[in-house]
């Protein structure tokens, strides 16, 4: 039996899915069953470095779903539409999906998967998070005995890769930023990377799982790394710190936690953490769980030949079912997705956590005690307070608070900005 596939998109990720099927001796025996039947782009004559027969090449999406020869769609388009609506149509004309496409999960993972309940059909996704390193599959599977607790993840390529060349190289953010389009780790639109949504999307899946239950994609907090400047990645270096674009999924009881907090913003992480030495393209998501402690996915976290490997695998899975049982007379639930009712999720001002300040202010006798008396008039207390340096006139003071709640620490800026010394608050960091 060959298996015959439908590939949306032949871009990065598309290339790298057709090379892995275009050239499968020495990988699995599974390989040699599927065929690539038809592919749809958006402009057929643009030359390729995958080279299929000008009948395979269509730019006519909806003909490839409509396809009754075609088995599994595999949709790596990206965006929202027609990715979401080609998707419904697969589903409908009962094809198995293999998605790379968070955004559309994310968003609409809930019509997505009742739809393909219904049908009994598969929708995979381990491309969607992490690119290449296995994450969703342990989270549906091997890590299925745990109540989880924890998940902290570098889920976003591009930002990593820019924080770290602007750590380690003193890079310009927009050089860097350029590097990484070219090297295809970002997003058609790299807002997506820089302000943290493509983390907040993958989060939201990450969380579902782990939590078992779905996520509204506006419930995630997300903060991007716009204001992550080269004065707060050096002070942090010496307070002994690396910053981070962390994606931070919290709740108390496994699949019974009644609220999660689930946010994504740039943190400060200890440079002994786990997390710390995760730099460039590479992404790492800690999970911690009862009974298994904790466990680290690490690897490369986008680009072409990582990503494809996940794609080609959930295709695999797929093969793998329709060749042992013809058909899929009900759907395996430790790879469909089975969960039905919506996680509460903790407000942003509800969560406590530690804070980096950085203020700019008049050399004045007293100035840090009237910022320490502010921070103390709102139940904010301080891990460390030092002057480091100046910019021309003004003193550069930074505060490391200890866990406080986000609505005492935003009263106390509040005041602070009232008090006459305090010229400008540049930057407010999270600490892990
Ligand atoms: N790049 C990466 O490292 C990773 C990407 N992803 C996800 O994978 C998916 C694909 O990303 P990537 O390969 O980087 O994207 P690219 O922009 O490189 O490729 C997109 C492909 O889809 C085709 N396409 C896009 N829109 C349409 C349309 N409206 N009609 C017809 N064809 C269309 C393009 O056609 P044409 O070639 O003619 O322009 C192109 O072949 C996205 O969902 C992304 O989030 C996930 C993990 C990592
Ligand atoms: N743009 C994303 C691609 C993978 O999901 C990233 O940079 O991580
Ligand atoms: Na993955």
């Amino acid at each position: 039996m060959v298996v015959k596939i439908g590939l949306l998109g032949l871009g990065t990720v598309g290339t790298g899915t057709a090379q892995i099927l275009l050239d499968p001796s020495g990988r699995n025996p599974l390989l040699k069953d599927i065929t690539i039947h038809r592919v749809g782009v958006r402009s057929p004559d643009k030359p390729r470095s995958v080279q299929f027969p000008p009948e395979v090449i269509t730019s006519d999406l909806k003909a490839i779903v409509n396809d009754p020869d075609i088995d599994i769609v595999v949709e790596l388009l990206g965006g929202l539409e027609p990715a979401r609506s080609l998707i419904l149509q697969a589903i409908a004309q009962k094809k198995h999906v293999v998605t790379a496409n968070k955004a559309v999960i994310a968003r609409y993972g809930d019509e997505i998967y009742n739809s393909a309940n219904q049908a009994g059909v598969y929708v995979l996704l381990e491309a969607a998070v992490g690119g290449g390193i296995p994450i969703i599959k342990p989270l549906k599977q091997s890590l299925g005995a745990n109540r989880i607790t924890q998940i902290i993840g570098i889920i976003n390529g591009t930002t990593n890769y820019i924080l770290s060349e602007m750590t380690t190289a003193g890079a310009d953010f927009s050089d860097v930023l350029a590097e990484a389009q070219r090297l295809g780790y970002a997003e058609a639109d790299p807002t997506a990377d820089v302000d943290g949504l493509d983390a907040a999307d993958k989060i939201a899946i990450l969380a579902s799982l782990g939590f078992g239950g779905r996520v509204q994609r506006e419930d995630v907090y997300c903060e991007g790394i716009r204001q992550v400047s080269a004065a707060d990645i050096a002070y942090a270096d010496k307070l002994g710190f690396v910053i981070k674009l962390l994606a931070i999924a919290k709740g108390s009881g496994g699949q019974e936690s009644q609220t999660l907090e689930l946010r994504v913003h740039p943190t400060l992480v200890p440079k002994d953490h786990p997390l710390a030495s995760i730099n460039g393209v590479y992404n790492a998501i800690l999970v911690a769980g009862d009974p298994l402690g904790q466990v680290m996915f690490y690897g490369p976290g986008a680009g072409s030949g990582p990503t494809a490997s996940a794609v080609v695998s959930d295709i695999m899975n797929i093969v793998a079912i329709l060749k042992s049982s013809g058909q899929t007379p009900t759907l395996d639930p430790l790879l469909s997705c089975v969960h039905q009712h919506f996680c509460q999720i903790t407000p942003i001002e509800g969560i406590k956590s530690r804070f980096y300040a950085r203020f700019l202010t008049g050399d004045l006798p007293g100035v840090i005690g009237h910022l320490g008396m502010s921070f103390g008039n709102h139940q904010v207390s301080l891990e460390s307070v030092v002057q480091i340096g100046f910019q021309g006139e003004l003193a550069e003071i930074v505060v490391v608070t200890h866990n406080v709640g986000e609505g005492n620490f935003r009263a106390a800026l509040a005041e602070i900005r009232t008090l006459e010394a305090i010229k400008s608050i540049p930057s407010i960091l999270r600490v892990l």
